[in-house]
């Protein structure tokens, strides 16, 4: 059983103010929707919840402990997708994925990044330069990460952008079986999600 809680966090950027006083409590197959207007601070809220950025007031805390302090241990049960898709041109949809992996911990051999692109219908496509292919399949090559990573706590900042409705099943398919094996997932979305049998909260930044 694990724990994300955020204890009266505030987001300063530049000299503004974004949010302030932000509570939650996430736990094992828990999923959380960060909903808010355009520059209301999802992101950085995401950005805080990974290490990436600080919060000017407030704490986050993994099993009761603060993540700065777990450092590496927090990273290794965690995986962040940023709305950005992070995928290299010149690099093929096998070696983005490999690679992306890798930087995250997680060495996986050319057969497994394969299966992973094919269950995200780009089967035909592993070989080609990421740079060729459209959006959507660019981004499929990153949410192909889903599928090999083992972290227990998922951070995902709009991942259905740019998908068509088959990915869009075939992703919300994979995050309701992460949340029944004792997953977390907390996103970004400005789509409707359908996620059935799960604790959900949403969270809605002003
Ligand atoms: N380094 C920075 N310095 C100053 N302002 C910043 C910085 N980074 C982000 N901002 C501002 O903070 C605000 C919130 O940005 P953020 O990306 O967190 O919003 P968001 O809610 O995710 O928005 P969207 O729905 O458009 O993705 C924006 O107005 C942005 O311009």
């Amino acid at each position: 059983m694990s724990t994300l809680q955020g204890n009266k966090l505030t987001c300063v950027r530049g000299d503004r103010k974004l949010f302030s006083d932000v509570n939650f409590s996430l736990e094992t197959g828990g999923l959380m929707q960060v909903q808010g207007r355009n520059g209301s601070g999802k992101t950085s809220l995401l950005r805080m919840l990974c290490g990436l950025a600080t919060p000017a007031h407030g704490d986050i805390r993994w099993d009761g402990v603060e993540i700065r302090s777990l450092g590496g241990s927090y990273h290794g049960a965690m995986t962040y997708l940023g709305h950005l898709s992070g995928v290299k041109d010149d690099l093929t949809a096998i070696e983005n994925l490999r690679i992306s992996s890798a930087l995250a911990g997680v060495e996986i051999d050319e057969r497994k990044a394969h299966e992973a692109l094919q269950h995200m219908g780009l089967g035909g496509r592993e070989l080609l330069p990421a740079k060729v292919l459209s959006q959507g399949q660019r981004r499929r090559v990153t949410l192909a990460r889903l599928l090999v990573c083992q972290t227990v706590l998922w951070i995902l900042d709009e991942p259905l952008t740019a998908l068509d409705t088959t990915a869009v099943k075939l992703i919300q398919d994979l995050m309701e079986r992460h949340l029944e094996h004792g997953g977390m997932i907390v996103m970004t979305t400005h789509q409707e999600i359908e996620i059935t049998a799960v604790a959900t909260q949403r969270l809605q930044l002003a």
